[in-house]
């Protein structure tokens, strides 16, 4: 394999060459030998972030590639003791040996099958960053997860959560659903509900404390706390979300059934089952931009700090968003510029999720009344 050095945060870190493995110019990570992707900067260095809030001493990352995860925790937060990487990949288990020598990392290496590995060891931090969907990895990472450890996933099949491939929806996370204006939200509200479900087999409560959306990905860190009780409490605040796609009003159940729009007799979508509690701790939120302070080093720095600020001020808001590009022509109604929306409602703000979508607690004639006379 032909290799080429970057650095990326701390570590110093040898990866495939894009130029061996490019084609017709273009290349796409998934084309080397072992992944790498530049793209996942950003998510790598939140969870550098997140990880020096809850200082794991002992982490599992099960799905190394390279092994820049684990290296970058083990170099960049404080506290961390051992770092145990695994892959199913040979040439990522020889890659990861070099790397972890290059950047003098205490850990072992393993080549296995992440769901094996996740019933050997136990971990105060385990990582699930795999290609796609994190869902056949969720039960496993909640066994190796001690009580009162944290748990970090990737999504990047949003095809599936958002609900543009329903049968992938289903398979992969017993989600039944159509495609909702706020999808971008509530795949993230799938995504946790699934992974609730999961830890909830385990008699676990997996609590989600600091969630985002970039790019093309989802990522959520979950607190892990034992009790059957608790997992119950969780469970009870699965919904489904119902949207009529005539004119705009929407409603939740924790039952799937059909339902007629009361306001104009339409069929009404369906997404569920989906977590409807906060997506974040705002506790969490506070810590990570006290943290952010000491991380100028980061390239994301600036991004971070847009959506860190962004995100602190929707947490406010429980609600899904609302699109306003989906209401406004249902109300015969130019789409009236966010701020003004924003303003009028008093009480509500832009979102991450999407950059025409404003979150409130307001209901919605509340909402239709301001996009009105605006
Ligand atoms: C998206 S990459 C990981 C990227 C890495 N975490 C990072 O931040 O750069 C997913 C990795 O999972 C490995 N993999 C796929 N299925 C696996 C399984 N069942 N068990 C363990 N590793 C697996 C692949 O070989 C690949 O290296
Ligand atoms: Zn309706």
């Amino acid at each position: 394999m032909k290799l080429t050095k970057i650095r990326e945060g701390k570590a110093e870190i040898l990866v495939p060459d894009p130029k061996e493995y490019e084609k017709e110019d273009k290349f796409d990570p998934s084309w080397a030998p072992v992944f790498y992707n530049p793209r996942m900067e950003l998510n790598r260095d939140i969870s550098v972030l997140f990880l020096n809030i809850i200082r794991p001493r002992r982490i599992v990352d099960a799905l190394s590639a390279t092994g820049i995860r684990g290296i970058r925790y083990f170099k960049e937060v404080k506290g961390v003791e051992e770092v145990i990487f695994n892959d199913l990949s040979k040439e990522a288990i020889e890659l990861i040996n070099e790397n972890i020598k290059i950047n003098n990392v205490i850990g072992e290496v393993f080549n296995k099958d992440a769901n094996s590995i996740l019933y050997e060891v136990k971990a105060d931090f385990v990582d699930i960053d795999p290609f796609g969907t994190p869902a056949p990895f969720l039960l496993a990472s909640f066994h190796s997860v001690i009580r009162g450890g944290y748990v970090g996933i990737t999504a990047t099949d949003l095809s599936a959560l958002v609900c543009s491939s329903k049968s992938s929806a289903r398979r992969k996370y017993d989600i039944i659903c159509d495609r909702l204006s706020f999808s971008k939200e509530v795949g993230i509200r799938g995504l946790i509900g699934k992974a609730i479900r999961e830890a909830a087999v385990v008699e676990k409560a997996a609590i989600p404390v600091f969630s985002f959306y970039h790019d093309y990905y989802y990522r959520v860190f979950f607190k892990v706390e034992g009790g059957a009780k608790k997992a119950d409490s969780l469970l009870s605040r699965l919904v489904y979300y119902y949207e009529c796609p005539k004119c705009g009003y929407r409603d939740k159940s924790v039952y799937y059934q059909h339902v007629t729009c009361p306001k104009c007799g339409a069929s009404m979508k369906a997404y569920g089952p989906a977590w409807d509690g906060e997506i974040y701790d705002k506790n969490m939120i506070n810590k990570i931009k006290e943290e952010l302070v000491h991380f100028n080093y980061l390239s994301t720095y600036s991004t971070i700090s847009r959506l860190i600020s962004l995100i602190s001020v929707e947490a406010e808001y429980k609600e899904p968003y609302y699109k306003l590009d989906f209401i406004s022509p249902r109300l015969k109604r130019n789409v009236p510029p966010k701020d003004k929306v924003i303003k009028c409602l008093k009480e509500a703000s832009a979102t991450h999720f999407d950059t025409v979508g404003i979150k409130t607690n307001k209901n919605f004639e509340e909402v239709i009344e301001c996009i009105k006379v605006n």
